[in-house]
């Protein structure tokens, strides 16, 4: 916990002296690398060829309105040192993918929301936009083909450090569950600067591995052996391994 916090306020320092250090040339050029990376990854639908291009035999706009017609994405707005996504959003959106950002919740759990342009954000809370449109509820994301999200860092098993209010921490548990279940994975995507990625983030046991996180010089893949284990019931793992119980400490020794 309180190793959390050290390590956060080092990346945020990082990330603003990066912003002051680096002139906007740099950041953009970094964005510009880490979207193409992005819009190329197998796991973010949506045609990569020929944006908003009509089906075959088909006149006019995209069939919106059919169920499980357009692919969606929960991704989110950024703001300040963290890296930008609105070109990301942009992009999605003009190959025909629909985007949902989070609404902060008075619980800090996330609700969801469609994107519909920028012109169509709000301010939320705590220094954030939001869509202006309808929530959709907190169960939105699970029916998305992907998430993106926001995170400090990320270490070599996928842990990912996010801000402390663990909303994402929800999200990502919320997808578990539903993988628990035997229904659908839906891969989770961080986005971060160079050097952002580490050889150890601390964990806590609420802490759930993203799948990918994409940097402007790279994208990393965090494979997880409980996928395996997912299609072969049968291994030998431990079903339920108990963490060795902590001393009391002597915090409250008796006088
Ligand atoms: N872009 C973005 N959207 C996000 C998150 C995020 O990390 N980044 N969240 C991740 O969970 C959720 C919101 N959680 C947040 C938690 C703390 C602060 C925060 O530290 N706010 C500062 C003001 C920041 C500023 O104005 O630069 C503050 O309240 O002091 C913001 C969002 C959902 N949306
Ligand atoms: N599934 C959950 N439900 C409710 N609270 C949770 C859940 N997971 C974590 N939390 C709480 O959220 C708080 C912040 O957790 P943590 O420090 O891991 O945040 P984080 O992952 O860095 O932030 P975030 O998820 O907002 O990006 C902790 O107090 C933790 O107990």
């Amino acid at each position: 916990m309180n190793d959390k916090r050290a390590l956060r306020s080092r990346l945020l320092a990082d990330r603003r002296r990066r912003a002051v250090g680096d002139g906007a040339a740099d950041a953009s050029r970094d964005a510009a690398r880490r979207l193409a990376r992005l819009l190329e990854l197998p796991e973010l639908p949506g045609d990569r060829t020929t944006p908003r291009a009509a089906p075959t035999g088909a006149a006019g706009a995209p069939d919106d309105a059919a169920p499980g017609a357009a692919p969606t994405v929960a991704a989110y707005a950024s703001f300040g040192t963290e890296p930008d996504t609105f070109a990301l959003l942009d992009a999605l959106a003009a190959r025909g993918t629909r985007v949902l950002l989070p609404v902060l919740l008075p619980d800090l759990d996330l609700d969801w929301a469609r994107y519909e342009g920028r012109e169509r954000l709000v301010s939320g809370d705590a220094g954030m936009v939001r869509p202006d449109g309808p929530t959709l509820g907190r169960e939105a994301v699970l029916g998305c083909a992907a998430v993106v999200v926001p995170g400090l860092a990320v270490d070599e098993r996928g842990v990912r450090l996010g801000r402390g209010g663990g909303s994402y921490d929800r999200v990502l548990e919320r997808l578990a569950e539903q993988r628990r279940r035997g229904g659908r994975h839906v891969p989770v995507i961080v986005l971060l600067h160079e050097g952002e990625v580490l050889e150890r983030v601390p964990a806590e046991p609420h802490d759930r591995p993203v799948d990918i996180a994409v940097t402007p010089s790279a994208v990393h893949r965090f494979p997880r052996p409980a996928e395996a284990e997912a299609e072969a019931p049968d291994v030998d793992a431990p079903a339920d391994v108990q963490a060795p119980a902590a001393e009391a400490g002597p915090a409250g020794a008796a006088g």
